[in-house]
């Protein structure tokens, strides 16, 4: 299809058809469940923002997807490009201080990575590998591309924001950087979003209900075999960047009970770093 204009995607609308908010209710705010309410807009800046701003006066469970994005964010401010109808853009209003310590929460966002590459896996065929903390990888032409990305927020005292962002029919000639990916991109055997989001939810809510009956042990819920069996980074050689300049080299070889990577420094000695403190994650040299 040719583009009416440069600046315009070269996909038409009826490849990319909205998302169905009425049947995406009924498939996933069901009673006793967690998910206690789901809103679709067609563009805002943020979801997170405005989950965010509306945290005092919503319950656990508020889902609001965006068809389109004008200032998405990931980690560290830096900018999440999310053209209308291309992905999935959500978030999601928790609350998990009733059950689980604060140290713990940082488990989370690799929670958030588990379930959707299992959602994804199950609806459209592709496997997702993570890379620790917050991005979702696939394969094109035997290349790891980032295809997702992950960002918890605070918002107040007991609530987090969960915000996930995903690449569903991006195609080659329009990514927002180069060697990002999209499920297309990977072969997908459904780029449909519906039942795409479904699966994401679905796995999300199963997720943390496990992790909040075990009291945020990743072990005992088996979301650390999970992660690890999922983990890109486990067993490679990675440098660190921490704010201000320093750095950590070493073998990622383990997560600990916090969500922290544990490097196997070339000195001998183990260093945890945590999702927090991390500028960028990269191979080491
Ligand atoms: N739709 C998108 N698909 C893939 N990547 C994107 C998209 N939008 C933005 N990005 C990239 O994601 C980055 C934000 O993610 P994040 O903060 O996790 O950094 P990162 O580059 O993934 O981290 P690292 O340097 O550790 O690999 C942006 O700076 C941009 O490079
Ligand atoms: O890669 C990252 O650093 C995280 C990207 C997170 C993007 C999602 S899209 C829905 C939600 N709203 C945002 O502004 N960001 C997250």
């Amino acid at each position: 299809m040719t583009p009416p204009n440069a600046h315009e995607s070269r996909w038409s609308d009826l490849e990319r058809p909205p998302l169905n908010v009425t049947a995406l209710r009924r498939g996933v705010v069901v009673p006793g469940g967690l998910w206690t309410s789901l809103d679709l807009v067609a563009a805002t800046g943020s979801t997170n923002s405005d989950l965010a701003a509306r945290a005092a006066s919503l319950p656990e469970g508020a889902v609001l997807i965006a068809e389109e994005q004008t200032a998405g964010r990931g980690r560290l401010d830096r900018t999440w490009t999310a053209p209308a109808r291309s992905g999935l853009f959500f978030s999601v209003l928790l609350r998990p201080g009733a059950d689980v310590p604060v140290t713990r929460w940082g488990w989370l966002p690799l929670l958030a990575g588990v379930a959707a590459a299992t959602g994804l896996a199950r609806a459209a065929g592709v496997d997702m590998s993570l890379k620790w903390p917050n991005d979702l990888l696939v394969t094109v032409g035997g290349e790891e591309r980032k295809t997702g990305g992950i960002l918890l927020e605070r918002a107040g005292e007991d609530a987090v924001v969960l915000g996930i962002g995903i690449n569903v029919s991006l195609h080659a000639d329009e990514l927002p950087v180069p060697g990002a990916g999209s499920l297309g991109l990977a072969n997908a055997v459904s780029t449909d979003r519906d039942p795409l989001l479904r699966a994401v939810l679905r796995s999300l809510e199963k997720w943390y209900t496990r992790w909040r009956a075990a009291v945020g042990d990743p072990v005992a819920c088996g979301l650390q075999e999970a992660y690890a069996a999922d983990c890109a980074t486990l067993g490679r050689q990675v440098r660190a960047e921490l704010p201000g300049g320093t750095a950590v080299t070493g073998e990622a070889v383990a997560l600990d009970g916090d969500g922290r990577l544990v490097l196997a420094t070339e000195g001998g000695d183990r260093q945890a770093v945590s999702a927090g403190d991390i500028v960028h994650l990269r191979p080491a040299d």
